[in-house]
């Protein structure tokens, strides 16, 4: 929508499993995941036309989620041209066996080979975003990150508009490791709603769990900034739209929060995820992967197993399907702001 209310095409390509999207964008004009008309100058193509859409297209933007990143990069290693840049929207990241943590564009990089990946630029947008509230035009604040300023800037130059607010930072692992952390504690937001649940009459309609969602909402910061130190981040990274910001919309609803709402309710993690079907799960993904780095990255010294209380409890409940049993005592370090 910004792009477009900016003046320029944008060709819309979708993967194998958006043929019934973009068969009705090409007939009704009507994204029916939105239920909205897509805006003046779009035009959707199916991944068989991928090559007719990229013929003179200067700028790539994936939207490809972090299920399909290195399908996506290998898609592109066919389509990409050399000078051209590339934007990714993908929220999560990779770990390998001894708990080393990748942020996603990079994958995405990797999958393309280094004589031509040389020749082209990798930036991302993070912060609060609403699909929907953006398309529709309501005002939202994000962050572009990347390594090259000048490219970043050039993206905001064609992004911005007077309801699309744009800031641009170089800390691009730092950003990226907000914009994936921040899915994982979206999950836990979901135990709030669902202790009540659980509770049914007894809770009674006078009290809500505020107080419960705010200590797990304030210990998620302490863990983002404590990620900056482990992956390379800036430590204020997390402050603002890239983490605290993002981490507030992200908690607030969707299929991440809803699933953590039934495992709070008393489910295990594969009860409540089976109630779900064919519902995409970044965010419990997201735990199954950094979560799972923890203890790793525990055993070679470079965390102490007092770090990371939260996301580790997430795992136990994601990861190895355990009951929530939320370790307050744990939380907040010595002085209520993480110092340990
Ligand atoms: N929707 C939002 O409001 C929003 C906001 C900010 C960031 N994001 C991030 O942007 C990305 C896209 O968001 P979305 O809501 O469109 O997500 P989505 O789950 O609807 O999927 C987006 C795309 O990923 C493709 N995809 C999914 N699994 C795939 C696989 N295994 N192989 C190949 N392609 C696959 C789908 O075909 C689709 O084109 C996500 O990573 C999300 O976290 C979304």
């Amino acid at each position: 929508t910004p792009l477009s209310d900016n003046g320029h095409q944008v060709r819309l390509v979708g993967t194998h499993l958006d043929r019934d999207i973009i068969d009705s964008i090409k007939q009704t004009g009507i994204h029916p995941n939105l239920g909205l008309r897509v805006p003046e100058g779009t035009t959707a193509y199916q991944l068989e036309e991928a090559e007719e859409a990229f013929a003179d297209a200067e700028l790539v933007m994936s939207g490809v989620n972090s299920f399909g990143v290195r399908w996506a990069g290998d898609r592109l290693a066919e389509l990409l041209r050399p000078g051209m840049h590339v934007i990714s929207l993908a929220k999560g990241m990779e770990s390998d066996d001894e708990g080393n943590l990748t942020i996603l564009p990079r994958v995405l990089a990797g999958q393309i080979p280094a004589e031509l990946r040389e020749q082209l630029t990798f930036s991302a947008i993070a912060g609060p975003s609403i699909a929907g509230e953006v398309a529709v035009r309501r005002h939202t604040s994000v962050v572009f990150t990347g390594e090259d300023s000048s490219v970043i800037e050039m993206w905001r130059g064609l992004f911005a508009t007077s309801a699309y607010h744009v800031w641009t930072n170089t800390d691009f692992v730092g950003v990226e490791v907000c914009a994936a952390t921040k899915n994982c504690y979206a999950f836990g937001a979901g135990f709030m709603s669902g202790v009540l649940d659980a509770m049914g009459e007894a809770a009674g309609d006078r009290y809500v769990n505020y107080n419960y969602g705010a200590a797990l909402f304030g210990q998620a910061s302490i863990e983002m900034i404590d990620f900056m130190r482990l992956l390379g981040g800036e430590p204020t990274t997390p402050i603002g739209l890239p983490g605290i910001g993002d981490c507030f919309v992200t908690s607030m609803g969707g299929r991440n929060v809803k699933c953590g709402r039934l495992v709070g309710s008393g489910l295990t993690f594969s009860e409540a995820r089976d109630q779900m079907p064919g519902v995409t799960l970044e965010g419990a993904a997201a735990i199954k992967v950094i979560g799972g780095a923890l203890g790793p990255l525990t055993e070679r010294g470079l965390i102490t197993p007092a770090q990371f209380p939260l996301l580790r409890h997430l795992y136990e409940v994601v990861g190895l399907d355990q009951g929530v049993d939320v370790p307050w005592d744990s939380f907040f370090g010595s002085n209520g702001s993480g110092v340990l």
